[in-house]
């Protein structure tokens, strides 16, 4: 049986009260950890009305990383099972995370449906990890498809963000962990007006490759970019 969809709009008092708290406290634990973060491109989240904000996901760190730049009218898709850690749990779902089943594909598209609907009335955007889980290998993923159904059904702009690779400062299973700088850009929109389910696979190699791109400049290995693509 399909999961309950679990939705909090956005636009909810509580939803709103709690993703500014949550901003305002993960943003100063920045200090703590020795990290700066250089940010360009902000003025591409200024698009009329919703949209799709896709972005690579290296660690736990990115939450520091997504309150950095996060527009106020934004919720997240995050795994359910973050929804059963505790008071963390809670927390963030409180501040509107959308919870998806990723061992379901029918149910996370049902949820996903449900959303490309609430967005447009809710006027919010949604920020989704393409990648689907964290990979800190300096490269990304294969990207899954959700988040570009979704932009398509919803017929909103796709918004790309991202973060320089974090090998050069963190690396758990070697024990690495130091200061560092993050490089977070936030590229143009990539219109879906007119696109249709048969046009999904060529928009999420495009913003891959867009993406892939991106990241390897930022991380200071452009070659490899145009190797392999
Ligand atoms: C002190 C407290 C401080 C708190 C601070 C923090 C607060 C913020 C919290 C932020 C939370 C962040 C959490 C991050 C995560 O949890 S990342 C992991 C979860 N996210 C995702 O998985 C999103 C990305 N995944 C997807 O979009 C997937 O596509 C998914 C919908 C889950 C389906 O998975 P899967 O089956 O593995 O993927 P495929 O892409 O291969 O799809 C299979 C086929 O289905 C088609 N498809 C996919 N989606 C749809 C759709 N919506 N509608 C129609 N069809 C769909 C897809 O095209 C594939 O078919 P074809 O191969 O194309 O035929
Ligand atoms: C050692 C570094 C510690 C740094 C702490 C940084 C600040 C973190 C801020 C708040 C903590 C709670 C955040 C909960 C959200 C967790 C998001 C996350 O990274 O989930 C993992 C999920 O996407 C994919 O899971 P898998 O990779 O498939 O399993």
């Amino acid at each position: 049986m399909a999961d309950p969809v679990t939705f909090l709009p956005c636009c909810s008092l509580t939803a709103l009260f709690f993703c500014r708290i949550i901003k305002t406290v993960v943003k100063t634990f920045k200090y703590f950890f020795g990290l700066r973060f250089e940010v360009k491109g902000l003025e591409n989240f200024k698009v009329e009305g919703p949209a799709i904000i896709v972005s690579n996901h290296q660690s736990i760190l990115d939450m520091m990383g997504l309150m950095e730049v996060l527009p106020d009218d934004c919720v997240q898709v995050g795994k359910k099972e973050l929804m059963y850690t505790g008071s963390v749990g809670l927390i963030i779902y409180l501040g509107g995370v959308i919870f998806i089943n990723r061992k379901s594909t029918t149910s996370a598209k049902m949820v996903m449906a449900e959303v490309a609907k609430t967005m447009t009335t809710e006027n919010v955007k949604v920020w989704v990890y393409p990648e689907g889980t964290r990979n800190c290998t300096g490269d990304l993923l294969p990207f899954k498809k959700g988040a570009f159904h979704l932009a398509v059904q919803a017929q909103v702009p796709v918004i790309p963000v991202v973060y320089s690779s974090f090998t050069t400062f963190y690396n758990p299973k070697k024990n690495l962990f130091t200061s560092g700088k993050i490089k977070v850009e936030v590229l143009p929109p990539i219109e879906t007006k007119g696109l249709t389910s048969d046009d999904v696979s060529d928009l999420t190699d495009r913003c891959f490759r867009t993406m892939r791109e991106t990241l390897f400049r930022l991380s200071g290995r452009p070659s490899e970019a145009k190797d392999s693509s």
